[in-house]
């Protein structure tokens, strides 16, 4: 394809988008490489540009995970989500906050645009309740597990993000809730995310993981279009398993609350989300409400 072919294919997807408001979850396997992560932000940036509003919400396990066994601490997860005890919730903080959320904000400002970090805290923009004690099965025998400071979302109040969206900022969000008491909890950044998009009514969320796709049982092909019958299928025979649960639950809740689009796409190639957006094939999977 010839250079104005590729910005003619982009500009129906342009100016569709011109004007909404798209959630990105950049996750902590796709913030592994620095190179690739300048190209994700430099897309970001390029989306700002081009009318979208953008807000981004990021993870981190990873990096929360070698920073506890730096601190020979042993990184403990139930369904998912890290048992949170006191120093684990500082480490958390200290790698989200301090490492991350900051790190993605001056690569914001190094490709031209502004930024601004948040916290579940800032103008009360995540309010959670400690998650109830889980259900575990130990030698067959059922236990109950307290996760310590993890939170539920029980409520997102988007005002700080609309006004900042309306002020020409890109707002850049940590898993980190408060519970009414003021108290910080942790939480899944896939289900922050997706409630953020819910909250702000978006056009479209977006996940960026370490895989290229929904994939087959097998992992031998992708699925480029889901609808979300086909979605909750796949849960249901157990195609979907780990990590991927959270987030197709996440994209599928948000199908239920208005948001039209969900993608699931590789956070660790290079301009993966322009792809997806600009181009009639796309590259990851989009999940829709009816195929
Ligand atoms: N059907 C599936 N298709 C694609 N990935 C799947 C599927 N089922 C499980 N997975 C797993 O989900 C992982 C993504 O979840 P996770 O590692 O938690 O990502 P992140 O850290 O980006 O949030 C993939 O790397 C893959 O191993
Ligand atoms: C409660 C809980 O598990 N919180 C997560 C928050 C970060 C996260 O979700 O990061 P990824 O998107 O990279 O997985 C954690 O501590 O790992």
């Amino acid at each position: 394809m010839n250079r104005v072919d590729v910005l003619m294919e982009a500009m129906p997807y342009i100016q569709k988008f011109h004007g909404k408001t798209v959630v990105v979850k950049l996750g902590g396997h796709a913030m592994v490489d620095p190179d690739v992560l300048d190209t994700v932000i430099q897309d970001v940036v390029l989306l700002h540009y081009v009318g979208m509003k953008i807000v981004i919400v990021h993870g981190g396990g990873p990096e929360i995970t070698n920073k506890m066994k730096a601190m020979g601490k042993e990184p403990k997860f139930v369904g998912g989500l890290r048992i949170t005890d006191n120093e684990t919730l500082e480490i958390a903080q200290m790698v989200l906050v301090g490492k991350i959320n900051d790190g993605i904000v001056s690569l914001i400002a190094k490709f031209g645009a502004a930024g601004v970090g948040l916290s579940g805290n800032d103008g009360n923009l995540l309010i959670a309740k400690k998650m109830a004690m889980q259900k575990i099965m130990v030698n067959e025998i059922e236990e109950e597990v307290d996760l310590g400071h993890v939170g539920e979302i029980e409520e997102v109040n988007p005002e700080i993000l609309e006004r900042l969206l309306e002020s020409g900022y890109i707002p850049v969000i940590t898993p980190i809730a408060i519970d009414r008491k003021g108290l910080s909890l942790n939480v899944n950044a896939d289900t922050a995310a997706g409630d953020i998009a819910i909250a702000l009514n978006a056009y479209k969320f977006i996940n960026m993981s370490d895989i290229d796709g929904v994939m087959n049982a097998q992992r031998t092909r992708i699925y480029h279009r889901l609808n979300y019958s086909e979605a909750m299928n796949l849960i249901k025979d157990g195609t979907i398993v780990g990590g991927m649960i959270p987030k197709l639950s996440a994209c599928l809740k948000c199908l239920d609350n208005g948001v039209r689009h969900c993608h699931i796409i590789n956070g660790n190639k290079d301009h993966n989300l322009l792809i997806e957006l600009f181009t009639h094939d796309g590259i990851g999977t989009m999940i829709k409400k009816k195929s």
